[in-house]
C-alpha cells in the first residue's frame, strides 16, 4: 500500500483511495502517465462504468503506467465497495449481545456465514440503552447519582472486555472507553448545571452503548483472525427528522457515505452500530424505535445485501401469538406485505419501516432464534412464482392472526348523514383535533353510521370533541347518537390475496360464528392483506383461537367435561383415551378433558386430563362435587375456543342445565333421556333456542345407544319425507330379556344378565316398568314434530305392582324372584300359540300419539328374529311405505352407547370445521 499512495500522488484530478469515482465517474488520468495498451489492458478487468482515458494516442512513458496499473488493481480489489448478493446482513439486538459469552457466540454466528462479505449491526449490550437514558435523565434532575450509574456503565463494559480480549486489543478498547466514560461525564455534568438536555445531546449520549458493542464484537472477531472494521454509523448513516418519533433515511447521501468509509475501511466484515445515525448537519441523531432492526435494513438496501438476518430469542414469526393460541406454528415465509400487516396489527414482527428499505430490492429478510440455530426461522420476502398454485389452500391464504386490545368503538349514526359530502371529513378532523389515532374505520353504504376504533385512552376526548363538533345536528336530530362501545379488541386475519379468493372470509365469519363470538364491526380494505373485525375484548383469545383453529394452523380443540364416570361414562373415556392421538395426528381434532364430574366428587385439569389414570388422579387430587365450579372450569378457559358438556347421568336435575349451558355458548351432547323427554314447554325452549343458535346439543344415544335413529328421522324429516308411522323395539333390557327367557329360564335371573351386561338403566325398573320406552317414543314422537308430554303414553308396566314402591334397586332386584311364576305363565301362554313376547313402543304420527306395550308376535315375524340387546326399529313414511326403513342392532350396553355419544362428539367437531 505504500508504493500505492506514492504512485497515486501522480494522480492529480483524482484520488484512488475514494472508491466511489471508480463506480460513478470517468477516471481521468493525466495524459503524459498513461500508457493505453497497459492501462486498457488493465482497466478492463475492473467494473463497467470506468471509460478509458480519451487521448490514448498520446501514450506516456511505458514504465510508469505500469506501475501505476499494479498499484490501480490493488487498490481496487480491496477498497471497492461491490454491491449486491456477496453481501449479507446481521443484526444482533441487546439480548443476543447481553454477556461476554454471547458476544463470543454472535461472533462464531458471523464466522459461520460463507458469504463473501458480512455487514453486522449490533444493538448495544442489553439494558445499556436504559442505563444511558437514566444518565440523562438524572443528570437533567440533578441527581448526583449518576456518577455512580456512570461508574457501573464503566464496570459492566469493562468487565466484558476483559472476559474476552487481551494484550493490545484489550488496551486499544479500554482506552477508547475510558477516553469516551470522560468525555460522558463532562456532558452529563454539563447537563447538570443546566438542568435541560436537547434531543440530540441525549442522541449522543444513549448511543456510545452501540459504539462500545460494536467496537467489542469487533476486536473479539480480529483476535479470530478476522479481517474485520467497526463502523460508527454516524458517519454513513444521513437521516432526516420527520417529526412523529421518526426519520427518513436519506439513501443517496448514506450511500456515498457508506462508499467513502469503505474506501478507508476495506475488510471482509463491518461491524457496525445500530440505531444511530446523523443528520443532514453531521448531528447525532437515532433511529428512534427498533433502530437497530432499521439500521439493517438500511445497510441491507445500500449494499443491496442477498440477505438480511435480524438474530432474536424466538424461532420466527408465529402464526398468532403463541402465548394465545398454544398451537400457533411458525411461518416458513411471509410476504413483505403480510409481515407489514401482522406487525401494525401487534404481531411481534418488524416494524413495518424495517421492511421498506429491504423490499425495494427484494432482499430476503430472515428471522432467526441465536438460542436455537436448528430452527430455519421466517423468511420474509417477495412471494415465489409457485405460490399461486397453492392458493387454494387456506394456510396459505391466512398466514396469521394477531390482535390489538384495549380499543373502543365509536359510532356516530343519524340520517342526516346520508348523500352529505363532507360528513366523514367532520368527523375525522374533530378526532384529529385530538390527537387520537383511528385504527379502524367502517362505513356502511347506506352512509347512515360511521364506526371507527380508537385506542381506549383516547375514546373519551374523541367523544367529547364529536359531540362538541356535532352539538346542532345532534339537538335538531340530524344525527342520532355518538355512541361509544367500549372494552373492544381487533381481531385481524392476514394474508396475501385473501380478500379477493372467495370463501375466506365466510370460512373467518363461520368459525366466529360457530365460537359464540359477536362481531361487532367489520373492515376489509381492498389492500387485500387483512380482514379486521372487532370483537368484545373479553372473546378476544377465544375468537383468535377460533380462527385460528379453523384455518387448519391448529387443531379443532375442544375443552370437554364429562359429568357421570359411571358405566357409560367411564367407558367413553376409556375409548377417548384410545383414540385421541388417532384424531389429533390423522383427523387434526384435539380433544381435551379438562374436567370429570361425579355426583360425589370431582376432578379439574387445566391442560387436559391423563386419560390412562383419572381414576388414581381422582383419589389423589379429587374435589368435592360443584356443578357450578366444573362448568365454570371447562368453559372458563379462554384458551381453548369450543367447550362441550357431556352429560352421562340419568339425573333430570343435570338436564336441566342444558338450556343455560346452551345460552353461554356450550355445546351439550348426551345419552340422557331426560331433557327431551321431560316437560313439553322446557324441551321445546331447548330446541327453538338449538335452531336459533350457533351451539350444539347432540343425543343421538337417547335412543338405540349407538344406533342411527335419531339422525336417520331427521334426514329422513330434512329431506322432505313425511313419517307415518314408528315402530320398534327400544329396550336392549328387554329385547335381551324376551330373547332369552325361554327354555325354562327363571324371569328375574334373565333380568339379573341384563343387568351385568350394562344394558339396563341405572334402577332397571325403568326398564321394565317401560317409562325408559316410553322416553324414547316421546323423543322421536317429539323429533317428528308431534307434541307430546311423557304422561300422554300408555305404558304397560312389566313391574309387579307390590315392587313399585321398593326403596332401592338392589332391593327390586332381591324381590323380583317371588314373582317368576308369573312371568313364566305369560310366557308359556305365548310360547303356545307358537308366538313370543315382545316389548314395543309406537309412534303413530298419524294419529298424533304413541304407545307402549308388551305384545306377541308369530315366530316368523321381524321382531321375532332378534337377538341379545338388539333393538329393531322400523320406519313407515310416504317414501317407505310399503317396505319401511328399518334399522337393527345392538341398542345397549357400555361399548355401543359410548361409541354413540363419541359419534356425536366428532360430529360436533367436525361442525366446528374439522375436516370431514
Ligand atoms: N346403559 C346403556 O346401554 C345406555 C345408557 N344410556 C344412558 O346413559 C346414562 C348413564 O347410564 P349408566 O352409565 O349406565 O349409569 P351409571 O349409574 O353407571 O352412571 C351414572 C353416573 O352419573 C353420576 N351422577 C349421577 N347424578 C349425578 C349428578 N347430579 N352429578 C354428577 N354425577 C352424577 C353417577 O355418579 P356416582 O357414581 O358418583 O353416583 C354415575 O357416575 C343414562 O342416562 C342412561 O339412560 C343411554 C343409552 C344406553
Ligand atoms: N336401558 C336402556 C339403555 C338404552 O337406552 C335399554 O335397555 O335400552
Ligand atoms: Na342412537
Amino acid at each position: 500500500m505504500a508504493s500505492l499512495s506514492a504512485s497515486l500522488s501522480h494522480f492529480s484530478r483524482i484520488s484512488l483511495n475514494s472508491n466511489t469515482s471508480l463506480q460513478h465517474e470517468n477516471i481521468k488520468i493525466p495524459e503524459s502517465q498513461c500508457h493505453p495498451f497497459l492501462l486498457s489492458h488493465r482497466f478492463n478487468s475492473l467494473r463497467k462504468g470506468i471509460t478509458l482515458p480519451q487521448r490514448r494516442e498520446s501514450p506516456s512513458t511505458g514504465i510508469r503506467a505500469s506501475l501505476i496499473d499494479v498499484s490501480l488493481d490493488l487498490t481496487v480489489e480491496e477498497n471497492r465497495l461491490s454491491k449486491g448478493e456477496s453481501w449479507s446482513v446481521h443484526k444482533f439486538g441487546g439480548t443476543c449481545m447481553g454477556s461476554s459469552q454471547r458476544i463470543k457466540n454472535v461472533a462464531d454466528i458471523v464466522l459461520n456465514d460463507d458469504s463473501e462479505r458480512k455487514l453486522v449491526v449490533v444493538s448495544a449490550m442489553s439494558k445499556v440503552t436504559d442505563m444511558m437514558y437514566e444518565l440523562i435523565t438524572k443528570a437533567q434532575s440533578r441527581d448526583d447519582s449518576y456518577i455512580s450509574s456512570l461508574e457501573a456503565v464503566l464496570e459492566k463494559h469493562s468487565s466484558t472486555a476483559h472476559d474476552m480480549l487481551d494484550g493490545d486489543n484489550l488496551a486499544i478498547f479500554l482506552s477508547k472507553l475510558h477516553e469516551d466514560i470522560n468525555n460522558l461525564k463532562a456532558m452529563l455534568r454539563a447537563i447538570y448545571i443546566a438542568g435541560h438536555v436537547t434531543e440530540s445531546f441525549a442522541d449522543f449520549v444513549v448511543g456510545h452503548g452501540e459504539l462500545w458493542s460494536a467496537q467489542m464484537l469487533s476486536l473479539v472477531m480480529r483476535k479470530n483472525g478476522t479481517d474485520c472494521k467497526w463502523m460508527d454509523t454516524r458517519e454513513v448513516l444521513i437521516v432526516h427528522p420527520t417529526g412523529s418519533n421518526q426519520v427518513d433515511p436519506d439513501y443517496l447521501e448514506s450511500e456515498q457515505k457508506l462508499e467513502k468509509w469503505y474506501s478507508r475501511n476495506p475488510c471482509k466484515v463491518i461491524i457496525a452500530t445500530g440505531f444511530i445515525a446523523s443528520t443532514p448537519k453531521n448531528i447525532p441523531t437515532t433511529l428512534k424505535r427498533d433502530g437497530s432492526d432499521f439500521s439493517a435494513a438500511i445497510m441491507g438496501s445500500l449494499l443491496r445485501a442477498g440477505q438480511v438476518t435480524i438474530w432474536t430469542d424466538v424461532d420466527g414469526v408465529y402464526s398468532a401469538d403463541p402465548r394465545k393460541v398454544s398451537e400457533a406454528v411458525i411461518l416458513k415465509t411471509l410476504s413483505y406485505q403480510e409481515a407489514w400487516e401482522m406487525s401494525y396489527f401487534g404481531a411481534n414482527v418488524l416494524h413495518p419501516r424495517t421492511i421498506i428499505p429491504v423490499m425495494k430490492y427484494g432482499i430476503p429478510i430472515l428471522i432467526r432464534n441465536i438460542f436455537n440455530l436448528s430452527a430455519p426461522g421466517t423468511k420474509i420476502c417477495h412471494p415465489a412464482v409457485n405460490d399461486n398454485e397453492d392458493m387454494a389452500n387456506l394456510q396459505n391464504l391466512v398466514k396469521g392472526f394477531a390482535t390489538i386490545d384495549n380499543l373502543a368503538l365509536v359510532n356516530v349514526e343519524g340520517t342526516g348523514m346520508a348523500g352529505v359530502p363532507g360528513t366523514a371529513s367532520a368527523i375525522f378532523s374533530a378526532v384529529k383535533d385530538v390527537g387520537a389515532n383511528v385504527i379502524m374505520i367502517s362505513q356502511a353504504s347506506s352512509e347512515h353510521s360511521v364506526c371507527f376504533a380508537v385506542p381506549e385512552t383516547e375514546v373519551k376526548a374523541v367523544a367529547e370533541a364529536l359531540q362538541s363538533r356535532f352539538r346542532q345536528a345532534l339537538d335538531n336530530g340530524r344525527l342520532s347518537q355518538v355512541a361509544i362501545i367500549p372494552n373492544c379488541s381487533i381481531l385481524a386475519a392476514v394474508g396475501q390475496k385473501m380478500a379477493s379468493t372467495p370463501g375466506v372470509s365466510a370460512t373467518l365469519f363461520n368459525a366466529l360464528a360457530k365460537a359464540s363470538i359477536n362481531v361487532r364491526a367489520i373492515a376489509q380494505g381492498c389492500s387485500e392483506y387483512n380482514i379486521t373485525v372487532v370483537v368484545k375484548r373479553e372473546d378476544c383469545i377465544k375468537a383468535l383461537r377460533a380462527v385460528h383453529s379453523r384455518f387448519y394452523l391448529s387443531r379443532t380443540t375442544i375443552a370437554m367435561g364429562i359429568i357421570g364416570p359411571g358405566l357409560i361414562g367411564s367407558t367413553l373415556l376409556d375409548q377417548l383415551r384410545d383414540q385421541t392421538s388417532v384424531l389429533k395426528e390423522e383427523f387434526n381434532i384435539d380433544l381435551r378433558v379438562m374436567g370429570i364430574l361425579g355426583s360425589k366428587s370431582m376432578l379439574l385439569s387445566h391442560g387436559g386430563i391423563d386419560l390412562a389414570s383419572w381414576k388414581e388422579l381422582r383419589e389423589e387430587r379429587g374435589e368435592v362435587a360443584n356443578l357450578e365450579k366444573f362448568v365454570q372450569h371447562v368453559h372458563g378457559n379462554h384458551f381453548i375456543p369450543n367447550t362441550a358438556l357431556v352429560d352421562c347421568t340419568a339425573d333430570p336435575a343435570i338436564a336441566g342445565h342444558y338450556y343455560d349451558w346452551l345460552c353461554k355458548g356450550i355445546h351439550v351432547i348426551t345419552p340422557n333421556k331426560k331433557a327431551n323427554s321431560g316437560p313439553l314447554d322446557q324441551y321445546l325452549k331447548l330446541r327453538a333456542l338449538q335452531r336459533q343458535s350457533y351451539t350444539h346439543y347432540f343425543y343421538e344415544a337417547t335412543v338405540g345407544a349407538g344406533l342411527p335413529i335419531v339422525s336417520t328421522l331427521r334426514g329422513l324429516l330434512e329431506t322432505g319425507d313425511k313419517i307415518l308411522q314408528i315402530e320398534g323395539i327400544f329396550s336392549g333390557t328387554l329385547s335381551y330379556i324376551f330373547n332369552n327367557f325361554k327354555d325354562g329360564r327363571a324371569f328375574s335371573e334373565v333380568v339379573g344378565e341384563a343387568k351385568e351386561a350394562g344394558f339396563t338403566e341405572p334402577d332397571p325398573r325403568d326398564d321394565l316398568s317401560g317409562t325408559d320406552v316410553a322416553r324414547k317414543v316421546i323423543i322421536l314422537a317429539r323429533e317428528s314434530g308431534l307434541k307430546l308430554e311423557l304422561s300422554n303414553i300408555p305404558v304397560e308396566s312389566l313391574v309387579p305392582e307390590p315392587l313399585r314402591v321398593c326403596a332401592s334397586a338392589q332391593e327390586f332386584m332381591q324381590q323380583l324372584p317371588k314373582f317368576d311364576p308369573e312371568f313364566a305363565k305369560k310366557q308359556e301362554g305365548a310360547e303356545n300359540a307358537g308366538e313370543v313376547l315382545r316389548y314395543v313402543g309406537v309412534v303413530d304420527v298419524t294419529n298424533k300419539k304413541g304407545f307402549v306395550e308388551l305384545r306377541r308376535y308369530k315366530k316368523d315375524h321381524p321382531f321375532a328374529q332378534l337377538s341379545g340387546s338388539d333393538n329393531i326399529i322400523a320406519f313407515t313414511t310416504r317414501r317407505y311405505k310399503n317396505q319401511p326403513l328399518i334399522v337393527r342392532g345392538p341398542g345397549a350396553g357400555a361399548q355401543v352407547t359410548a361409541g354413540g355419544i363419541f359419534s356425536d362428539i366428532l360430529r360436533l367437531a367436525s361442525y366446528l370445521g374439522a375436516p370431514s
